[in-house]
């Protein structure tokens, strides 16, 4: 295929956080965070062109910085580019938006320049552009690894170490109250401190008992001790809570995720929608119920 006629096209799933730590390391490919979170139906999808002058790209049909897809961009081609973002996830909630954006625009590269690269290698170059953008620390190994990953050891391939929570594919209902920056969240030490500690204790304890009802549970108490949950969520954890679900703070954002069993979700939708609009995701895991 010549430059002039390439395109190329993506689609990275969006990733809530629900505990995790951060492992600091002076290579970025070994720096990252461990935790668990679900990875949804929602996310970003690219669609790359051969660009002009310079590499524009596009979120929503508006011209973005997009700082993390742009380090993606340079690791792994020489010529601008043109990349059109859409996506289904709201940015900078919590749902892994510049790790989507990037794992989109790096296949849609790949396949519309014939550039050769692995899944593994573009992972990896996506994970330093995040680490090195503060916007993420593990989102995009889970994104690649899809379900309910596990991240045991930090880093891209081959230094992460990734498993999941076994389970049949279930819905997340999500609110969000407001945006949290990432980069100041992680450069804040007292924050950071409460994180990694709860963080560490948290996956502890998933690894001993792998439920999503214990991921829920875990990831409560995990947003409960870091201290980052304004009044709102903590009132909607609460309220959902109350009407028989499970809910928790997606990190790092002003939003919260909840599941719930059928027989309660009309009362889960009905607690959550007083607080904000509720967007239902499915996340596709390891397993189906034979029926
Ligand atoms: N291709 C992209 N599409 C959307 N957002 C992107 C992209 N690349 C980088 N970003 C940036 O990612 C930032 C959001 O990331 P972050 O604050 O980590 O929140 P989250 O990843 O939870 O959405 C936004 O400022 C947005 O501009
Ligand atoms: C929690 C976070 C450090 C940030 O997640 P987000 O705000 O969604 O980019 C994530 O990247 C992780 O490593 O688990």
């Amino acid at each position: 295929m010549s430059i002039e006629s390439s395109v190329g096209k993506a689609f990275a799933p969006g990733h809530i956080t629900g505990f995790f730590e951060i492992h600091d390391d002076p290579d970025p490919r070994r720096k990252g965070s461990t935790g668990c979170g679900v990875v949804i139906d929602g996310g970003i999808a690219a669609i790359v062109t051969p660009g002009e002058e310079k590499t524009e790209i596009s979120l929503d049909g508006v011209s973005v910085n997009a700082d993390t897809t742009r380090s993606l961009i340079e690791q792994i081609v020489d010529l601008p580019v043109h990349v059109e973002c859409t996506s289904s996830i709201p940015i900078g909630c919590g749902f892994g938006a510049s790790a989507a954006g990037a794992l989109s625009t790096a296949y849609a590269l790949n396949d519309a320049f014939s550039l050769g690269l692995t899944s593994n290698q573009l992972v990896e170059a996506v994970h330093i552009a995040e680490v090195s953008n503060g916007s993420g620390m593990g989102d995009v190994e889970a994104q690649y690894f899809g379900g309910v990953p596990i991240r045991k050891v930090p880093g891209c391939p081959p230094y992460g170490v990734l498993d999941r929570v076994p389970s049949p594919s279930f819905e997340v209902h999500c609110i969000v109250l407001g945006e949290l920056s990432t980069g100041s969240v992680l450069n804040d030490g007292g924050f950071m401190r409460e994180i990694n500690s709860a963080g560490r204790s948290a996956l502890r304890s998933l690894l001993s008992r792998p439920t999503i009802a214990n991921f829920m549970e875990l990831s409560k108490q995990f947003t409960l001790k870091c201290g980052l949950a304004s009044d709102r969520v903590i009132d909607a954890i609460e309220a959902v809570g109350a009407a028989g679900g499970m809910a928790s703070q997606a990190m790092l954002g002003e939003t919260v995720f909840a599941c719930s069993d059928g027989s309660v979700k009309e009362d889960v939708l009905e607690a959550l929608s007083t607080f904000a609009e509720v967007t239902t995701y499915n996340v596709t895991s390891c397993y189906q119920h034979p029926g």
